[in-house]
């Protein structure tokens, strides 16, 4: 009979696949920090179904992000995202990238904190300006000096999202590189566990 060590070992993401079991994978942290784009892709080396909340919001609302701030203020998109997030988790596995704010709600936070294995994508500010200001789709950023701004919701938000179950430094390396370690610290964690 073949024992399991004579077997092949497991590559890194079969390994945090299984790691993960039913958990969903809950990617959180700064604007710019890579949760929309990091999340597609660790989905996609996971195998299992990649959702973005605010990709579903804008489903559901049928409404950019923007326009929804423009039109109902940041309290009703709050509201919208938890509920939104909370379905989305109902069912695992999978990864759901999250807005920026959406841990800082604290109802938002209790159903991640319940619903999934948390990963915040942690960046300093030069990362982070140095992406985000390249686009204009981020409407609490619209503001006179929008650095100071994101220097300012760094500072409220870092000590909150460092709740997270796990942290990975996300940082100007190869898109991959930061799967890899999303995949790695997920099979750390689960072991030490
Ligand atoms: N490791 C990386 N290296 C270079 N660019 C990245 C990296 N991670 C993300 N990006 C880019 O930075 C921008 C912001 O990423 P995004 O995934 O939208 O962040 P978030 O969802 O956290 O706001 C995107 O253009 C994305 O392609
Ligand atoms: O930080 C925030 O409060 C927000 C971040 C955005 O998502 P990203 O973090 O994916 O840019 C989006 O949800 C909205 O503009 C509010
Ligand atoms: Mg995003």
């Amino acid at each position: 009979m073949t024992e399991l060590t004579d077997q092949a070992p497991l590559t890194l993401a079969a390994e945090a696949r299984a790691a993960l079991g039913k958990r969903n994978l809950v990617l959180i942290g700064l604007m710019g920090a890579g949760k929309s784009a990091i999340g597609r892709m660790t989905a996609q080396a996971l195998g299992i179904p990649f959702i973005d909340s605010d990709h579903e919001i804008e489903r559901v609302s049928r409404m950019s992000i923007t326009d929804l701030f423009a039109a109902y203020g940041e309290a009703e998109f709050r509201a919208l995202e938890t509920r939104v997030i909370k379905r989305l988790l109902r069912s695992g596995p999978r990864v759901v990238s999250t807005g920026g704010g959406a841990y800082i709600n604290e109802n938002t936070r209790k159903h991640i904190k319940r619903g999934g294995l948390s990963v915040w994508l942690k960046a300093d500010l030069d990362v982070l300006w140095e992406r985000v200001n390249k686009r204009d789709t981020r409407p609490l950023l619209k503001t006179e000096n929008p650095r100071q701004t994101l220097e300012n919701l760094m500072n409220a938000r870092y000590p909150i999202y460092a709740q997270a179950d796990l942290t990975v430094l996300s940082r100007d390396v190869k898109k991959e590189t930061m799967v890899e370690e999303v995949l790695t610290a997920i099979t750390a964690a689960t072991k030490k566990a």
